[in-house]
């Protein structure tokens, strides 16, 4: 493999080190300019982490949870195991709620108490192991489904297509490969030529920080556009397809993605452009019906007005509506890609199908 591409790949964004049981992340808020590693020890620093999008990306913050799960249950000093679960539901609600939009985080907690349930008639110890042991698949789970949707993603590109992503849904957002941007690192390691438009992604800037970051490294044809530009990228004809991520998908097939993903999809079917969410399928909720069902967090004003000039740039009584995603609906969507596949319209019925085994 092209060392390159390589290095953006394998980058350790979580990190769990048994030999000291410590638990890293790379703080993603000083990327691009510094890439630094800081310790979660604490539930308060867990939560400060993921909702100061230390460490963010859907499938990301459930990675981290199942790590977090684990450190916090190996900190729990209580006289048995029933005692012990109790504590450790009380985490999971702490840590779940740090974040409302992406299903993934909530997801990771349940599957770690979940596993914690079934261990509580073995000693502490061999309890404790079978947490860490399911905090590592659900890492090595995300590796395999962002590689296997990788693929699919790829597999509706061809050499010298022009394709616009927005927000990071990279290695930094996920593991390895990532969802969203997966298909043009698969595509680089190759040799097939894809151009990317990244839209900056304002207000936190996650396309312009990170996804262009990650791209550039890597070696992949790169263009940096400000939100504003993705129309006129598109009227030239440079895009033959949109691909973004998902924070959550609802059995219809809305989903929620970074604040501006609608705008995208919107503007992409007035040219004609093909639109596809890549996710794993724990994005996936199917309990949830559609779109009007999914909570969208809103964030300080404060990231819109200060961001990181120097001086402010609104005056500071000046009212701001910072939503952190918004859902794009189903009608807008030509595909979802899930390491599983790809689910055509009508989504209610491809959607539910990947689940049937499950029942
Ligand atoms: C593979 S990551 C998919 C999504 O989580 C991503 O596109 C996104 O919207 C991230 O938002 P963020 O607020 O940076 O966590």
């Amino acid at each position: 493999m092209n060392e390159a591409i390589r290095q953006v790949t394998h980058v350790q964004n979580i990190r769990y080190d048994k030999a000291t049981e410590r638990l890293y992340i790379i703080d993603q808020t000083l990327l691009p300019n510094e890439e630094k590693e800081i310790e979660l020890r604490t539930v308060e620093e867990m939560i400060e982490a993921i909702k100061m999008l230390r460490i963010r990306g859907a499938p990301a913050i459930g990675i981290c949870a199942g790590y977090c799960m684990y450190a916090l249950a190996r900190d729990i000093d209580a006289k048995d195991n029933e005692a012990f679960y109790r504590k450790l539901q009380i985490d999971g609600e702490l840590l779940g709620a740090a974040r409302p939009t992406a299903v993934n985080l909530r997801w990771a907690v349940g599957e770690m108490l979940d596993a914690a349930k079934a261990h509580l008639k073995d000693d502490r110890a061999e309890l404790l192991e079978a947490l860490y042991r399911k905090a590592v698949d659900i890492h090595e789970d995300d590796i395999a489904k962002c590689t296997a949707i990788s693929e699919y993603g790829l597999s509706l590109l061809k050499d010298g297509d022009g394709v616009l992503t927005h927000c990071n849904a990279g290695p930094l957002a996920t593991s390895r490969y990532g969802t969203g941007q997966g298909p043009f690192l698969l595509a680089a390691e190759r040799g097939i030529h894809i151009r990317v438009f990244a839209d900056e992604t304002r207000p936190l800037l996650q396309g312009a920080r990170l996804t262009s970051y990650e791209l550039q490294r890597a070696g992949v044809d790169v263009t940096l556009i400000c939100d504003n530009m993705a129309s006129m990228v598109m009227k030239n004809g440079w895009v033959q397809a949109c691909f973004v991520g998902c924070d959550r998908i609802a059995a219809n097939g809305d989903f929620a993605n970074k604040i501006g993903t609608s705008g995208v999809a919107i503007l992409a079917k007035h040219y004609g452009i093909p639109v596809y969410t890549l996710g794993p399928t724990s994005t996936i909720d199917m309990n949830c019906p559609d779109g009007a069902h999914i909570p969208i967090e809103l964030r300080d004003g404060d990231e819109i007005k200060n961001l990181w000039y120097e001086k402010p740039m609104a005056l500071p009584e000046v009212k701001c509506f910072n939503p952190s995603f918004d859902v794009t609906d189903h009608e807008l969507l030509t595909g979802i890609v899930t390491e599983k596949g790809i689910c055509y319209p009508p989504f209610t019925e491809s959607l539910a199908a990947l689940f049937k085994d499950k029942k």
